[in-house]
């Protein structure tokens, strides 16, 4: 930086003195002039070569601390709530984006100091000179600092203002590359309506742009203008002044190479503050995003989960997703003794899910209070209670990973351990399917990365699981927590063909077998020999027994039960019986 700051000044004063020794006549030392100027373009040509490398490295260096600390951040939230903000969503988003700003500060710093020096360097050449002039330039500059770090500010809201718009074009555009999607796009023919949908939230979004670069346009060219009237001007005045002949044409090619330079540096360094400016705003998303805190209330002293021996406990809890939402859970009392089975039915809607996602703290009731055995879950640090747990949720995840890895994120000390992977793959059902893939479990599930060892040309490198071959390798993830004091199972065999829905249940019957667990089915057949049946309608429990009670009860249950059942009539079940 110092080196290139001081370079164009000692350059100026060079062609000075050459010029000077040149008009009187040209001695010895003009050789001299010249080879120092000649060594100082060396320098000018080397300084940017090593500038651009140190100063990627310092955007390397600072861009991935500052995404690790961003990440960090995120995974520590240990609730669901900041994930379903769309403001929050969008400031993660710029956040990320502005991981590059500590580097682009960095950047813009040392570009500012050497434009500092430079101003510094020519403006001593100036006054030497013409005093009055440095005054001159140094007053029509204050104005474009000022509409500069405005235009800055106004940029930065700006793209605050069409994160939504971006957010949703985003989304639009992934529906048009992503498979599933491509799927019903095709066969409803959508594709041309989201492309619109996608061009339209573009369009919002460039339209916020161009006024934002037409502001910008307008005033830095008028200010610009004005900064060359004030050089010219200032060059014609100092010309007619000089008419005594006080002026060498040395003193004349200073003073027009040190009003360029100071307008230069002085324009780089406006600049450098206005950008440096916008960066920090920019930054300022990654901070809010650090300083958010927990999600959740953080008791004062947490709790290690104890491990569960007297079991688990509702206390009139009621939840909604936000304030102003309905209530989804609405006065629940339940109780899980230890070593027992509960399941949990009900209709689309009842909320069967959102109490399983109550008892694992993705979110705190709004009112009452969930025990584990005893203790208030609010007191007990979430991962200790999660480690307690071992669930497969509905909405189950498809990592294109390998099967292995896919299997060992349930939990990662199995991650090389064969054994354990494979003995959860036969619990759920699903290692002869793995064994028989072109790599077994160490196939990759996907079609959208290839393995490090980059066979793009092997057909055979990413494989594409059917929906309940996936879905049993969830079940494998939650199976392989062995040892967990609570298994929660939110309908595990949705996706399964009978055969396997049978050995699973059968499977899972031995497993649960001492255990805690909670179940949540549709297909009724599966819980009747649960411990405990708990219907819920609209949020709350309006039967609970066990399936012989509940038949006898002849309420909802058994009315849901006699429907399911009516779809098996006894004819077509008998053996021989086939389809007329
Ligand atoms: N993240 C969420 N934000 C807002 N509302 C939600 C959210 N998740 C669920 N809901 C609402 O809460 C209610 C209960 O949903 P929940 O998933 O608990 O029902 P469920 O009984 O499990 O239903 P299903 O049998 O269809 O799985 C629904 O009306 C749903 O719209």
């Amino acid at each position: 930086m110092l080196a290139g700051a001081a370079a164009p000044i000692g350059a100026a004063w060079l062609t000075r003195a050459a010029l000077d020794n040149l008009a009187a006549g040209g001695t010895s030392t003009l050789v001299w002039i010249v080879v120092f100027l000649a060594a100082l373009g060396m320098v000018v040509a080397f300084v940017p070569q090593a500038e651009e490398y140190l100063r990627t490295e310092v955007a390397r260096r600072s861009g991935l601390r500052a995404t690790d600390r961003l990440y960090q951040a995120v995974s520590a939230f240990t609730g669901l709530r900041r994930f379903e903000d769309p403001h929050f969503i969008d400031r993660v988003r710029l956040a990320d984006q502005g991981t590059a700003a500590p580097a682009q500060i960095v950047g813009r710093v040392v570009t500012g100091g050497r434009a500092a020096l430079t101003l510094t360097g020519f403006m001593i050449s100036l006054a030497v000179l013409s005093p009055p002039m440095v005054a001159v330039v140094l007053a029509a500059a204050v104005p474009t600092l000022v509409a500069e770090l405005f235009l800055s500010r106004r940029r930065a809201s700006m793209l605050w203002k069409i994160g939504p718009a971006e957010r949703r074009a985003f989304f639009y555009s992934h529906l048009l590359t992503n498979s599933q999607a491509a799927k019903e796009s095709r066969l409803y023919g959508t594709g041309a309506f989201l492309r619109g949908r996608m061009l339209a939230e573009r369009r919002t979004a460039d339209a916020a742009h161009r006024r934002t670069d037409r502001r910008e346009l307008f005033t830095q060219g008028g200010l610009a203008l004005m900064g060359a009237l004030v050089a010219g001007g200032g060059l014609v005045a100092v010309v007619l002044g000089s008419k005594g002949g006080t002026l060498t044409p040395g003193d004349l090619s200073l003073f027009i190479v040190a009003v360029a330079g100071v307008q230069n540096a002085l324009t780089t360094l406006i600049t450098d503050i206005a950008y440096a400016h916008q960066q920090l705003l920019a930054f300022d998303h990654h901070c809010a995003v650090m300083r958010a805190g927990p999600d959740a209330p953080v008791a004062e002293a947490s709790h290690p989960a104890p491990p569960l021996r007297k079991g688990i406990e509702f206390r009139d809890v009621w939840f909604r997703y936000r304030d102003d939402h309905p209530w989804v859970v609405r006065g629940v009392d339940l109780h899980i003794p230890h070593g027992t089975s509960m399941a949990l039915v009900g209709r689309n809607g009842a909320g069967k899910s959102t109490l399983v996602k109550l008892l694992c703290r993705f979110y705190e009731p709004t009112r009452g209070t969930i025990y584990w055995d005893g203790v208030d879950i609010r007191t007990i640090d979430p991962e200790r209670l999660r480690d307690r747990i071992a669930a497969v949720f509905q909405d189950f995840m498809q990592y294109d990973l390998t099967a292995a890895e896919n299997i060992a994120l349930g939990d990662l000390t199995a991650l090389d351990d064969p054994f354990r992977i494979e003995d959860a793959a036969m619990n759920a059902g699903i290692h002869r399917t793995l064994t028989r893939l072109p790599r077994g479990y160490d196939t990759l599930l996907s079609t959208l990365f290839v393995d490090e060892a980059g066979e793009e040309s092997d057909p055979e490198m990413g494989v594409v699981l059917s929906g309940g071959q996936w879905q049993r390798l969830a079940l494998a993830r939650a199976l392989i927590r062995t040892g967990r004091d609570l298994v929660i199972l939110d309908e595990p065999c949705a996706g399964l063909d009978a055969e396997a829905e049978y050995e699973v249940h059968a499977q899972l019957r031995r497993r649960r077998a001492g255990g805690t667990s909670l179940l949540i089915s549709h297909r009724l057949g599966t819980v009747r020999d649960a411990d405990e049946i708990v219907v819920l309608e609209r949020g709350e429990v309006v039967e609970r027994g066990d399936h012989r009670d509940l038949m006898a009860l002849n309420g909802t249950y058994a009315g849901l039960f006699r429907l399911q059942a009516e779809n098996y009539h006894l004819d077509d079940v008998r053996p021989g019986a086939g389809i007329q």
